[in-house]
């Protein structure tokens, strides 16, 4: 297993409570900056899939990504924390305390200490076109059901990725959302809805044009 060197840091890296039985959403990213696309993923997930939780994950830096220049997490956690104001969602850096790299390791982990959660990951479009390229992802979706939110401009690279076709057998009707986190994984749905076309390298390349 690869290991980051553990990051503490307090009020920013603590599991949030939870409780068995409870529906509790995983979104991870970078959220350099966090925007409205990042909100209406939230809002929408939180609706539809019935979930008594979300919790924001702020990665200390994606594995796939160059992260210099990453602002440091409590930077990009306390920022999240700011421009959310929902009281069932929950931002925390906890993959920095426990040194994990990689979303396979947050899962296992998440999964074999607190049993009876009912978690499910949450990623957008653009997300599951290089699904394929996370490390260890077919354990990642044997493990938690997924949910994919619709994204301008990937939503065919979604659909046709490696990860999609090969999971093709375990897709749930989109009508069928809030039974999502009870089904059994492998287990996904692609949410179409209200959509967003911001990002952050749109934003950060706006704020520094060069
Ligand atoms: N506008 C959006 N619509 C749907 N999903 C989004 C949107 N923006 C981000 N996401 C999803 O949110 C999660 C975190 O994304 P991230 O923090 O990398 O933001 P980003 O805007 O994609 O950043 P960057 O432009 O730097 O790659 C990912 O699963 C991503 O797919
Ligand atoms: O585990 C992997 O191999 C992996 C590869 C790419 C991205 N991820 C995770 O996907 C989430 C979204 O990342 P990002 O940078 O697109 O916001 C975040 O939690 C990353 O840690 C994970």
């Amino acid at each position: 297993m690869t290991l980051r060197p553990p990051l503490r840091i307090p009020g920013i890296t603590e599991i949030p409570p939870s409780a068995p039985g409870m529906r509790i959403g995983l979104f991870g990213g970078s959220f350099n900056p966090i925007h409205d696309g990042h909100l209406l993923v939230m809002e929408e997930t939180l609706r539809r899939l019935e979930l008594d939780a979300l919790w924001v994950l702020v990665t200390p830096g994606n594995p796939l990504k160059n992260n210099a220049g990453l602002p440091p997490l409590d930077t990009r956690v306390q920022a999240a924390r700011a421009r959310i104001a929902h009281p069932r969602i929950r931002v925390t850096g906890f993959e920095a305390a426990k040194g994990f790299t990689y979303s396979w390791q947050t899962i296992d982990f998440l999964t074999s200490t607190l049993p009876g959660r009912r978690f499910v990951w949450i990623m957008g479009a653009d997300s599951l076109a290089n699904f394929h390229r996370w490390q260890r992802w077919r354990d990642i979706a044997a493990r938690v059901p997924i949910a994919v939110y619709v994204r301008p401009g990937a939503a065919r690279r979604a659909l046709a990725s490696r990860a999609a076709t090969m999971l093709d057998y375990a897709q749930i009707d989109e009508a069928d959302a809030a039974i999502l986190p009870l089904c059994a994984p492998p287990a996904w749905i692609y949410l179409q809805g209200r959509q967003s076309s911001l990002s952050s390298s749109a934003i950060r390349a706006a704020k520094d044009p060069n």
